[in-house]
């Protein structure tokens, strides 16, 4: 049965031998067709519950279902709908780019699967190393290989855990135009990074995890709504020495002229702010205000979370 849920967790948890509870009671959807963002600190359970969906850790209690099926029971059916983009992979280096796309289609009974393998490779810029040793190949061009592999048999859900750390910025760009255009086909995509900004350009709706429980699950519009602060940076004619403590208490950073204050619209309304900017000793030249940042409404979160 076809469901428009691509992933449907519920009550998830997820306690090791070694006594941890690593997922505490997650629910959790990801409806069909969304680019989903699954964030949180380290330790803080993603990996767990990727692994969990893709088969490779066993949960401990709780609902996980990929397109209705679920991800023990009917395993075969599930994985079959999921590609998993891993940190890193293990393999054979004596294979060829080419070979190992073929044996990881092989995985999924896919034998005929060359048309697609040579679209995957042109999209990815891994055709000229088609005939290549995985051996040979530099580090950025290994993780092109993992993102191939994840999508032999273009599944409908992809899961992306931390695909750009210490990825240069071509190859990150390249990546994203990929999954961006993956994600307009109808697929589902999941991404994990510790690059918020990101995740603030790609997902349209985002979930964080602290300590295996969930803490946020909102658009990204409401997430950034959430959050009061905004940054303030004003430029003088010249230096406006030390601020009143009202001032004082705001100010996240200083260089020469310049002054960086981080304003909660809540107990600091801008109009205040601004009238004791006007009565420092120097002359604002430049003012400029900036809309507030996921890593802010991240922060916010988490602090709350403690
Ligand atoms: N096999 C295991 N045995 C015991 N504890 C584990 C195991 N795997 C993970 N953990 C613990 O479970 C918690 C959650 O780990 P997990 O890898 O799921 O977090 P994460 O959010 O993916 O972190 P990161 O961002 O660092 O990858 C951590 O405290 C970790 O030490």
């Amino acid at each position: 049965m076809i469901d428009s849920l691509a992933i449907h967790i519920a009550g998830l948890r997820k306690l090791y031998g070694s006594g941890h509870l690593a997922l505490a009671g997650v629910d959790l959807d990801v409806h069909a067709g969304e680019f989903f963002g699954l964030l949180g600190p380290n330790g803080a359970g993603k990996s767990s519950l990727i692994n969990i969906l893709a088969g490779t850790v066993r949960r401990s209690s709780g609902v996980a279902e990929i397109f209705g099926f679920d991800v023990e029971q009917d395993f075969r059916r599930s994985r079959r709908l999921l590609g998993v983009v891993p940190q890193e992979l293990a393999y054979d280096p004596f294979f060829t780019v080419r070979e190992f796309l073929r044996m990881q289609s092989g995985y999924f009974g896919l034998r005929h699967n060359d048309d697609w393998l040579d679209e995957l490779m042109a999209e990815l810029d891994l055709t000229d190393k088609a005939d290549t040793n995985l051996r040979a190949l530099s580090g950025g061009m290994k993780r092109r290989v993992l993102i191939a592999q994840a999508l032999v048999h273009k599944p409908p859900v992809v899961v992306l855990d931390e695909p750009t750390a210490g990825v240069d910025v071509e190859l990150r760009q390249g990546l994203w135009r990929f999954m961006r255009r993956y994600n307009e086909e109808g697929h589902t995509v999941i991404l994990t990074t510790h690059y918020l900004e990101e995740a603030e350009e790609l997902c349209q709706r985002i979930a964080i995890l602290q300590q295996g429980r969930l803490v946020a699950l909102d658009n990204k519009d409401e997430l950034l709504r959430s959050t009061g602060w905004r940054v303030l940076t004003v430029t003088f004619d010249h230096d406006p020495g030390t601020l009143p403590p009202e001032l004082a208490d705001l100010l996240t950073g200083a260089a020469e002229n310049t002054r960086v204050l981080r304003i909660d619209a809540q107990s600091n309304p801008l109009g205040d702010v601004l009238i004791r900017l006007q009565a420092l000793p120097a002359q604002i030249v430049d003012l400029h205000l900036q809309e507030p940042r996921l890593e802010d409404a991240f922060t916010d979160i988490l602090g709350q979370g403690r």
